[in-house]
């Protein structure tokens, strides 16, 4: 970008600076020479979510969310929690909003092979179908601690530090929260992940919007403009944002 051009970041569109639907997005390449993108980048975007094949455990734990009307990460966001838990060689992870285990065990898969899972849900039948899940999915029990409460109540009573990776997945109106109790979890290099951030698109939609998504857009603000923090918003699933702890 040549100097005196207004990065789209600082403009003001409806979030975060992202261009609104009325701003004019300048092309990075001259008139000619633009790159092709097409509806191809919805093939694409679906053809990287399935790309990690799911096993019989996992898909045992998508049907147990849907009879049970909740959401579960998508292949694509299970993956990259993989990748992640890989990453910082994850031996504690902790995980708000168990469901019914689909993100926990991509995280189980991605950990090392001794590390423990503490995974938080208030809801008992949920937390039920997830040990089950594990099990299918051949991971002894003590690679998992589950913890019945709501992550408000329970985030408090775990150790400073002692984590290298929180992935938060619970009530989306607590995230910016879930961020404050993360930042004491967790050990420098470690990495907090929020599932969700897209809001289905309403997150970077310019009409009227619930609660929900002005406490994400805040949540995004926040997390970008931390000097604690080392960013990255992924659009894997329904949108994974990233930061690793300094
Ligand atoms: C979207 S589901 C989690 C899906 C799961 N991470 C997965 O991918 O399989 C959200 C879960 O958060 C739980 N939940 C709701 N409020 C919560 C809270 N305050 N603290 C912790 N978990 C909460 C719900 O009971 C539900 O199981």
């Amino acid at each position: 970008m040549s100097p005196g051009t207004a990065s789209p970041l600082s403009t003001t569109g409806p979030i975060c600076g992202f261009p609104g639907p009325t701003d004019t997005v300048t092309p990075r390449h001259p008139r000619g020479q633009e790159r092709v993108i097409t509806g191809n980048r919805q093939t694409s975007w679906a053809f990287a979510d399935a790309y990690v094949a799911e096993d019989e455990a996992l898909r045992w734990a998508r049907d147990r969310a849907r009879e049970a009307g909740l959401r579960s990460v998508s292949p694509g966001a299970g993956a990259a929690l993989r990748l992640l838990a890989a990453t910082v060689d994850a031996k504690a992870v902790a995980e708000i909003g168990t469901g019914t285990g689909v993100s926990g065990i991509h995280l189980l898969h991605g950990m090392r092979p001794d590390g423990v899972l503490t995974t938080v849900d208030p809801e008992p039948e949920h937390q039920q179908f997830a040990r089950q899940a594990f099990r299918a999915a051949g991971f002894a029990a003590n690679r998992a601690r589950f913890i019945p409460g709501r992550a408000l109540d329970v985030l408090p009573r775990l150790a400073d530090a002692g984590y290298d990776l929180v992935f938060c997945d619970g009530d989306r109106q607590e995230f910016l929260d879930y961020l404050a109790e993360s930042l004491r979890l967790l050990r420098p290099g470690g990495l907090v992940v929020f599932e969700g951030v897209f809001a289905h698109g309403r997150t970077v939609d310019s009409g009227p919007q619930p609660t929900e998504v002005l406490r994400l857009r805040e949540l995004l603000r926040t997390v970008r403009e931390s000097q604690e923090l080392v960013p990255s918003l992924l659009p894997v699933g329904d949108g994974l944002l990233c930061a690793v702890k300094r």
